[in-house]
């Protein structure tokens, strides 16, 4: 396992100075944004346009998290990379998946090597077995091969974090890749091309998956920003390579986001926002399952606020979700989970960062105005409550926080939880927003675990199983003794 050393740590390695000062664009939100234009949230034209700039200029990502490994009883107890003996690992081929999907601008430039510092310790303590490493990664949805998806451009980057120069195959499968395995030398990386250049690989085809296992001895799964994807490169060969194992980082992931979350120290809150409660009802419900505070801020809050009859002005509401906010609220009663819902809100007169705005009670919402971030009564409450706790996980933004005007509600949050993991709290920001929130005040490098994977992190916290997780062979059984 990786173990926990500095504080400017990503998954074990030192925060390099190019790294922390790289402030781009998350992948993760960026696609986020483009997937859900702002108008099919409720918001229209210009105001919209604008956010979306905003939005993408302030999306900061470098992600620093001090490695705190927490082995949770229920942290799905898959074989680690760790676990390999050196016996095990000199002299093999070792197929490497990992998340290399960085964006890159319109120059081919990566504007955030996150993911490729976070595959970085696994790839490096390969090499320091005498391993021959196969490293392969998707990038970005191309259909069929297409040049401006092609891995070439992280090469150099990759090559100076490992200290070594990385070979780059100019396909993934075939008689070219098999001759560069062939040459490769113990404690070498050859970088295959992007998996998802072959329609097979999303399709999971057997065949495909076949051709990638023929390259190795054994299969090492780094990759979890795609452990969501039953996909060939992180599922469909398992079945040909044994053992198949876990990378750090996807070790890490697990150890926080099931492991910390399962088996927390207590008290556990869970701090829920975001845009739509719809896209996080599955998040809520499990999170009700295991938390004993639930605080909840965002556009969400004001279907939450409508289903108990209060006004709520233009506030984004969802009104075919009235019954389910009900639902949630009497679940958490039923289940004994203080639910926390904002007493004050800041309003707008119109969705744009130069609104007027004012802090009204949640139950004084007039006409014509809509909620745009919590308030400081509220703010001082969730304080209060997170004082309490022992283990904080923080998924979805309080407030439009790409305004700097609604921004004040979720740069709290943000740095509560960084007092808060000074003082010795387990706090996880379980990916998405809130962790551009967390890098846009500067804290990133103080909180427990910060995921690397968004949608992976959503399902994960749903309480799904993972398919590229799930393939992975179990860890020995401890041996009694
Ligand atoms: N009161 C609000 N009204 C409208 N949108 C909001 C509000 N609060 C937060 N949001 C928006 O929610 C978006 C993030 O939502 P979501 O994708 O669900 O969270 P995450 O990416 O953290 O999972 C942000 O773009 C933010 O502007
Ligand atoms: O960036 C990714 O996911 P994310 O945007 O949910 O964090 C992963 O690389 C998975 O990519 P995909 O959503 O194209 O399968």
């Amino acid at each position: 396992m990786a173990s926990a050393t500095a504080s400017h740590t990503l998954c074990g390695i030192p925060a390099t100075s190019s790294s922390t000062t790289n402030k781009v664009i998350a992948p993760s939100s960026a696609r986020f944004l483009a997937k859900t234009p702002l108008r099919r949230l409720g918001f229209a034209g210009a105001a919209a346009d604008s956010l979306f700039t905003n939005h993408v200029a302030t999306k900061l990502r470098s992600i620093k998290s001090s490695s705190k490994p927490v082995r949770g009883v229920a942290s799905m107890a898959k074989k680690s990379v760790g676990d390999l003996s050196a016996a095990e690992l000199k002299g093999k081929k070792v197929f490497v998946r990992a998340d290399l999907n960085v964006p890159l601008d319109d120059n081919q430039n990566i504007t955030d090597d996150t993911r490729i510092r976070a595959a970085v310790p696994t790839i490096k303590h390969l090499m320091a077995n005498g391993a021959k490493v196969i490293l392969s990664s998707h990038l970005g949805r191309p259909k069929g091969v297409t040049p401006k998806y092609s891995l070439a451009p992280l090469v150099p980057r990759l090559s100076e974090l490992l200290g070594i120069q990385v070979v780059k195959a100019e396909d993934c499968i075939g008689p070219e890749v098999e001759k560069l395995v062939a040459s490769l030398p113990e404690g070498g990386v050859l970088l295959l091309e992007n998996v998802r250049f072959y329609k097979e690989e999303e399709k999971n085809e057997p065949e495909f998956a076949k051709k990638l296992a023929s390259l190795a001895d054994l299969y090492v799964n780094d990759a979890f920003g795609t452990a969501h994807r039953a996909h060939a490169s992180t599922e469909g060969v398992t079945k040909f390579l044994k053992p198949s194992v876990a990378g750090f980082l996807l070790q890490k992931e697990l150890d926080y986001l099931v492991g910390a979350v399962s088996n927390p120290k207590r008290p556990f809150a869970a701090i829920v926002g975001g845009s739509k409660v719809s896209s996080k009802i599955g998040v809520i419900e499990s999170l009700l399952e295991k938390c004993d505070i639930l605080l909840l801020g965002g556009g969400m809050i004001f279907t939450f606020y409508k289903a108990q009859g209060l006004s709520v002005g233009s506030s984004l509401v969802e009104e075919d979700k009235l019954e389910l906010a009900t639902s949630l609220l009497q679940k958490a009663k039923a289940k004994g989970v203080s639910l926390l819902l904002p007493s004050d809100v800041v309003i707008a007169d119109k969705f744009a960062p130069d609104a007027n705005s004012k802090i009204v009670p949640s139950s004084a919402i007039p006409d014509g105005w809509m909620g745009l971030d919590i308030g400081p009564d509220s703010v001082k409450t969730f304080n209060d409550a997170l004082d309490t706790t022992k283990t904080v996980i923080w998924n979805g933004p309080m407030g439009v926080f790409e305004f700097d005007k609604f921004a004040v509600g979720t740069e709290a949050i943000a740095k509560k939880l960084a007092d808060l993991s000074g003082k010795g709290v387990t706090t996880i920001i379980g990916g998405g927003d809130s962790v551009a929130a967390v890098e846009k005040v500067g804290v990133a490098s103080v909180m427990s675990h910060i995921s690397t994977g968004g949608g992976a992190s959503l399902e994960l916290l749903e309480g799904k199983v993972l398919p590229g997780v799930i393939a992975l062979d179990e860890a020995d059984a401890p041996v009694a003794v």
